[in-house]
């Protein structure tokens, strides 16, 4: 059974008119390798950490400006939330077509909230906690391109055409603010479009777009932004001792007017400069380690990188299959060809390196966690190709295949092939990350012996079911298993109002 909405009664949570206050016991365990005896062994010591959180329940207006709005994301998005909020239907070769929030975690995804007489019940995600209504959401943002968001809907050749006609009202008055041009750092075949470009040194560069979003802010009337990345994909930048190491080597560089930074690292910058949350939608490094340092002195939230939308969401559920099956994956081929702006930028080596990398490390947690399988250092054959077919567009052809070992010397092959338009993949998934993201500067949280209440760590892992590349901490375990990442922020979800982790246990039946 499904309900719309629930409220928990405990004396673990409390409900107030601006608040959700929940104390929280975590049970986690704690291990120590000791001489027992004249023998090593490695004890486990089961632990309980009690937590307090207090999420503000006060849901903001919420303005979220895109880097790189004109392109085939930013406008799948602007137009898919413009249908939700107006109720747009449309006429498609099959049926009659309502707009929906499908693909979205937070939108259209469930949780289990119990039994009832026998039956398990079932809730909407977002109903954890208050959130953003993605209807109520302003958008803005920039673009190298001048392109009206309506031209860049019809460029992207993502929707239906008579979605696009009853779209174009709504979208041809949103014109991009101008981007940070730099041919440096993406392919040279992006210049043609390059004609809305701010001008100047890259502080004056970082100085617009910090007035850029306080404008927007002001003119819209929202008291919060989110600023997410989803332009080109940029090269790497060189982290060089003395230029982008620490906060201070960054803002000395920038002073310098050095070459070596990046419009992604620029835009960032501004952004933790407003303390306004940044995500970084592409796999290139714009948090370089002084970055990194800049967002956790100010306690600025900065998460990315790369939307998990395809090719690598299957990956780190697949991967995960097997290994956690006792299978063991030798071979990994992900080959996808695709014709839409962002394959023809991956055209170039040097951006699609960035993206190689991204798509590649994802099974990195998976490989290691299983020794049975994998002697130390030893890791499955794994390649990534991605080529540029213009006929095909935004339709992006997947196709992979998993060589596994399995019992006594058999192999299993798994092929796949997925075709979709890309942008309908990303588009979703770049609204939970917005959303989550804001809804997580809500949460406050205290340990047990924490003097005072403090915010998640501005490095934001609970960001990283929706990443290739989940950012961490320095010193924080990177989780890429699908399951793993939905467990951990539905759980954290959960605690935030008095709820024990879902452990599927459902003892009431065994
Ligand atoms: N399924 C997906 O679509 C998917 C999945 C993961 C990651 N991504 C990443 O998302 C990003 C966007 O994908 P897309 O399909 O929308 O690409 P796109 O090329 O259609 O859109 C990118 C837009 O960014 C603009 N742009 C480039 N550099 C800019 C800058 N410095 N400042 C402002 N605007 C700039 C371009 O003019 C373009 O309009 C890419 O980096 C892509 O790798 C996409
Ligand atoms: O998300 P995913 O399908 O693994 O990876 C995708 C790539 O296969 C595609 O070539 C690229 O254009 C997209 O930006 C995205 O990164």
């Amino acid at each position: 059974m499904f309900i719309e909405s629930f409220k928990v009664e405990s004396p673990n949570v409390k409900y107030t008119e601006n608040e959700i206050h929940s104390v929280y016991n975590y049970e986690t365990t704690e291990l120590v390798h000791e001489n027992r005896n004249g023998t090593y062994q490695w004890i486990v010591k089961p632990r309980t950490v009690k937590y307090e959180f207090k999420t503000d329940t006060n849901v903001p207006k919420l303005g979220v400006m895109l880097v790189g709005w004109g392109g085939n994301n930013g406008s799948t998005l602007t137009g898919g939330v413009i249908a939700n909020r107006e109720g747009i239907s449309w006429a498609t070769k099959d049926k009659i077509q309502q707009a929906n929030y499908f693909g979205s975690l937070t939108q259209a995804s469930a949780i289990r909230v119990g039994s009832f007489n026998g039956e398990e019940i079932y809730a909407p995600f977002k109903s954890l906690l208050p959130m953003v209504n993605p209807d109520d959401i302003v958008f803005g943002g920039w673009d190298i391109s001048d392109m009206n968001l309506a031209d860049g809907m019809a460029r992207a050749k993502v929707f239906d055409i008579d979605l696009q006609k009853q779209l174009r009202p709504y979208m041809e008055s949103m014109v991009p603010l101008p981007g940070i041009y730099d041919p440096d750092f993406i392919a040279a075949n992006q210049g043609d479009r390059a004609n809305n470009v701010i001008k100047g040194t890259k502080k004056e560069q970082v100085q617009q777009i910090v007035k850029d979003i306080r404008e927007f802010k002001e003119a819209n009337k929202v008291e919060k932004v989110v600023v997410l990345w989803t332009a080109n994909t940029e090269r790497y930048s060189n982290v060089i001792v003395g230029l982008n190491d620490t906060m201070e080597n960054l803002l000395a560089s920038l002073d310098r007017n050095e070459s070596e930074i990046s419009p992604s690292t620029l835009f960032a910058l501004a952004c933790i400069l407003e303390n306004i949350p940044f995500i970084n939608g592409s796999p290139q490094n714009t948090f370089v380690p002084g970055l990194i340092d800049l967002a956790i002195k100010r306690n600025s939230l900065i998460g990315g990188d790369d939307f998990k939308s395809g090719q690598t969401k299957m990956k780190s559920v697949l991967v995960d299959f097997l290994v956690g099956a006792g299978i063991k994956p030798t071979s990994i081929v992900s080959y996808n060809h695709l014709g839409n702006n962002d394959g023809m930028n991956l055209s170039a080596p040097q951006t699609f390196r960035s993206k190689e990398i991204s798509k590649s490390n994802v099974v990195d947690d998976m490989v290691n966690s299983n020794a049975i399988l994998y002697e130390p250092g030893e890791h499955p054959d794994h390649v990534v190709v991605i080529k540029y077919v213009p006929y095909v567009g935004d339709s992006k052809r997947a196709m992979d295949e998993y060589v596994s070992e399995i019992f006594m010397g058999g192999k299993n092959t798994i092929v796949l092939h997925n075709t979709c338009e890309d942008s309908l993949l990303a588009a979703p998934i770049i609204l939970d990350l917005v959303l989550l993201a804001e809804l997580s500067t809500r949460i406050q949280l205290k340990a047990d012996g924490e003097g005072k209440f403090h915010s998640f760590h501005p490095v934001a892992t609970i960001l990283s079911y929706l990443t290739k590349a989940p950012l961490v901490p320095p010193g924080t375990p990177v989780v890429n298993a699908l399951s793993k990442q939905r467990a951990m922020l539905e759980n954290i979800l959960r605690a935030c109002v008095g709820l024990a982790p879902e452990n599927n246990m459902i003892l009431e039946y065994k």
